[in-house]
């Protein structure tokens, strides 16, 4: 049969709008949106195959979920260079890899419109589902959960569950300031939350992820789910009178893993991949395929999702310009901006364009260095076998791989030849698509692993994907209906700006007042 390239895939998909029009008003959208599912997932076996032990198959291996699997197993130990038969047999220093193709000179804004409000969103969603063990060798993880299982709002084990929980009506617990419901700190919920020393108490919020003190970005996400958790009790409970707080506080978390997977596809994929094809989050469009309600996050999905390039040089709030410094484990900012303000400021921001290099904060590039030294120890294998792996032509050259000559020189020159380029350098480093946040290697490697892991869900699943796994109608139209929109504006005094990109047009840019409506 003949296959597109996936270039001309891509092509069609973000170009000629006016037949995206017409496809996006008919019946064709579901076939399209299926084909996509499909192909797309269909590159990512299930069940898993190896790990970071494991290049073969075996039982530990597809049974210990404390490891992250792996798409390709690891360079063979007895192979004659660190990238198997190619290249020098030393790597590059990662210092002079980050000083010389990552740190930002200046800050290139993502061409797609991408903002700060998908930037914290990538982090928060991510990260329940990337939690590597440091604790351990390399390739393990704390995350059991494997995919969207919501870990970073109800913590990832059930005695952290239990302490976040109210006890009545499914609530999570919470702390009113101003008469606005903020996450708790310290002092009412001993939970372990990672702060710097010396952080007073009331300041040291708990989340269910105990490093999400880190950035307010993160917790004004944490503070609207908490909000959201505790709408969607209220709803269940005028529809279910009778229900105890169990099975109230379990049926809101299925609503809310269903809201943050449609936001997920809907708005946050449709942002990253530019299409004029309108993705919809329709579960029974995979019942009649072959299709497998499972996951196993990769170790090669972790590494390349490090977007740190998306960090701006500062952070732009209700006209103020607030440096890294001030910005880290800062949780005062939620309370003194309140969250209207922060998300307004958030998606008025632009994201850094993640591609093509020279484009990581100093504040953020030595994480760059954290995954290249990981992905040496775990042995990953060169950037095109994992190419040829997801159905791309190899690259023949440094001048092929990258525009920028300088660039294609010194990669030359550090790793000698374009078979030994590494996974991460490679992803990251890449020429971009004209007028894309990244390259094509990202968007052919990442969309398989995100779209397996959204869809393989369990509520995605026939057995699950019903009214009464919701409570009911109300909370199964609340998933299906879930925008960002509405997530922030239904638990806010007034609805700021919000949205993954940048105001597109006079009407968005317009500056928002307190009293504005949903
Ligand atoms: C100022 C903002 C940020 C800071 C200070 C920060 C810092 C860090 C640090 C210190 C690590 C741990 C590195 C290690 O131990 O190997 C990390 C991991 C990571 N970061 Fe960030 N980060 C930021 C923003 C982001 C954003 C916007 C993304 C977007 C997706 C992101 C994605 C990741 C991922 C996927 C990991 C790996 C997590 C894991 O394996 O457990 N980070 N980051």
């Amino acid at each position: 049969m003949l296959k597109p390239s996936p270039a001309a895939v891509h092509y069609l998909l973000t170009h000629f709008r006016w037949l995206w029009y017409v496809v996006n008003n008919s019946f064709l959208q579901d076939t399209i949106m299926r084909i996509v599912l499909t192909i797309r997932s269909d590159l990512i076996p299930s069940p898993p195959t190896y790990n970071t032990k494991y290049g073969y198959l075996n039982w530990e291996s597809y049974n210990n979920i404390s490891y992250y699997t792996r798409l390709l197993p690891p360079v063979p130990e007895d192979c004659p260079l660190p990238m198997g038969t190619k290249g020098k047999p030393v790597l590059p220093d990662p210092k002079v890899l980050m000083e010389r193709f990552f740190k930002r000179t200046k800050f290139r804004p993502d061409p797609q419109g991408t903002n700060l409000m998908f930037a914290f969103m990538a982090q928060h969603f991510t990260h329940q589902f990337f939690k590597t063990d440091h604790g351990v060798h390399v390739g393990f993880t704390k995350g059991l959960g494997h995919g969207v299982d919501a870990s970073q709002i109800y913590g990832e084990n059930l005695m952290r569950q239990l302490q976040l929980r109210l006890h009545e009506d499914g609530k999570l617990k919470y702390q009113l300031v101003n008469g606005e419901m903020y996450p708790p700190s310290v002092t009412e919920v001993p939970v372990h939350m990672v702060y710097p020393e010396g952080l007073p108490a009331q300041q040291r919020l708990v989340i269910g992820h105990e490093i999400f003190g880190i950035l307010p970005g993160l917790t004004v996400y944490a503070t609207i789910w908490l909000r959201e958790h505790n709408r969607v009790c209220d709803v269940l409970k005028a529809e279910h009178p009778t229900w105890d707080d169990e099975q109230l506080f379990q049926t809101s978390r299925l609503i809310i893993i269903g809201e943050i997977i449609n936001i997920i596809i809907e708005e946050y994929v449709q942002q990253l991949s530019g299409y004029h094809l309108k993705l919809k989050f329709d579960p029974s469009l995979l019942f009649n395929v072959r299709f497998q309600y499972s996951n196993r996050i990769a170790l090669e999905f972790c590494h390349l999702y490090h977007w740190h390039p998306l960090m701006p040089d500062s952070f732009l709030i209700d006209g103020d310009e607030i440096p890294y410094s001030q910005f880290l484990y800062n949780t005062s900012l939620l309370m003194h901006y309140g969250v209207e303000k922060l998300v307004d400021g958030f998606s008025r921001q632009p994201a850094g364009q993640i591609g093509g290099g020279h484009n990581t904060h100093e504040a953020v590039l030595k994480v760059t260095g954290m995954v290249i030294k990981e992905s040496r120890a775990a042995r990953v294998q060169p950037f095109n076998e994992y190419r040829k792996k997801f159905n791309l032509k190899p690259y023949t050259s440094f001048d092929e791989f990258t525009d920028d000559k300088d660039m294609a020189r010194g990669l030359e020159e550090l790793y000698g030849d374009i078979d030994a380029l590494e996974f991460y350098t490679g992803v990251l480093l890449e020429k971009t698509r004209p007028d894309g946040i990244f390259g094509e290697s990202m968007v052919e490697m990442g969309a398989p692993f995100s779209l397996k892991g959204l869809m393989g869900n369990p509520l995605c699943s026939p057995q699950y994907w019903k009214p009464s796994t919701f409570g009911g109608e109300t909370g199964f139209d609340i998933v299906k209906t879930a925008t960002l929109k509405k997530l922030v504006c239904l638990n806010t005094k007034w609805c700021p700006y919000v949205d993954f990109h940048v105001p597109r047009n006079e009407d968005e840019a317009k500056p928002r007042k307190p009293s504005t409506e949903l």
